[in-house]
């Protein structure tokens, strides 16, 4: 069983308004917003940004702005996110963005994940892609142009495990509860992007879900609203502690938060409700096997 963290550690999100046209633009506007948040809160830990920060959000464009993502030829994003990870020694949750294997010509939507060295330490293709269409509300459909991505994502970190999930991801209880079941994960981060329909719904109530179900706290990072573009990002960036309490909480606009993660908060409410050890596996199917 990994260890979780000992003391309090500091978390920054990255609410930012990025989906414009110009790429480049949208990464300087990232970095200026970490150097604030890192000059603002020196002893920050960990860093997220929202999901499809460097592109604007739409299935005609995913193409057009996706990169190879790997280790050793390091693109445009994943070169400066390193830099900037290594710069100031956090773990930073790269949000999501577009990304094309080439051996399969497919685009995913996909988390790229660095350490305190800078090193790409993993990255997440969202798993459950947003197809929805709501009368009078919201017709989107991401497998128009993405592919899902196959796989849970855990990452290990100085302080502990983290599970990682792309926005819609959140509805789907089973990633959150493998990362915390089957790695002990303390948190689980989705960068996120929710709208102006159905976040009013259930982004607070979805990040309380997952925190009280697995006693962990859940972070969700979203873009600002920007009512000129197309897709109308809910904002409210968030922090939900595992009790079920936001903690921090973000208006629409561009904003960056910060909270502390308390491991005395974790260990006191596992051991005063000790779901863990209450589960009945002769009745339903243990997930994290
Ligand atoms: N980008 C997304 O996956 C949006 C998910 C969303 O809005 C939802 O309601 O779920």
């Amino acid at each position: 069983m990994s260890k979780v963290f000992s003391e309090k550690i500091k978390i920054a999100l990255i609410q930012l308004k990025g989906s414009s046209a110009d790429k480049s633009a949208n990464l300087i506007k990232a970095k200026n917003l970490i150097d604030n948040a890192m000059t603002r809160e020196p002893s920050t830990k960990i860093v997220v940004l929202p999901e499809c920060f460097n592109a604007p959000y739409s299935v005609t464009k995913f193409r057009d702005y996706a990169e190879v993502i790997n280790s050793e030829k390091k693109s445009q994003s994943v070169s400066l996110l390193s830099s900037i990870a290594a710069r100031y020694k956090i773990t930073l949750i790269g949000g999501s963005i577009p990304e094309i294997d080439l051996q399969t010509d497919n685009v995913y939507n996909t988390a790229i994940i660095f350490n305190e060295n800078g090193d790409l330490i993993d990255k997440h293709r969202k798993v459950h892609l947003f197809d929805v269409d709501i009368p009078n509300g919201i017709t989107f459909k991401e497998s128009d142009s993405l592919s899902p991505g196959d796989k849970a994502t855990t990452i290990s970190t100085p302080y502990g495990n983290i599970g990682i999930g792309i926005c819609y991801d959140m509805r789907f209880p089973e990633l959150a509860m493998i990362s915390a079941r089957k790695y002990n994960a303390f948190a689980m981060i989705y960068p996120s992007a929710f709208n102006t329909v159905t976040g009013p719904m259930h982004w607070h109530l979805l990040a309380k879900a997952r925190a009280v179900d697995n006693q962990m706290y859940t972070i969700l990072c979203s873009p600002a609203r920007d009512m000129e573009s197309n897709y109308h990002a809910y904002g409210h960036s968030l922090v939900c502690d595992p009790k079920g309490n936001i903690i921090s909480e973000a208006g629409e606009g561009e904003e960056t938060i910060f909270a502390e993660l308390d491991p005395k908060i974790l260990e006191e409410f596992r051991a005063g409700i000790p779901l863990d050890k209450q589960r009945r596996f002769d009745v339903y199917t243990d997930v994290s096997k």
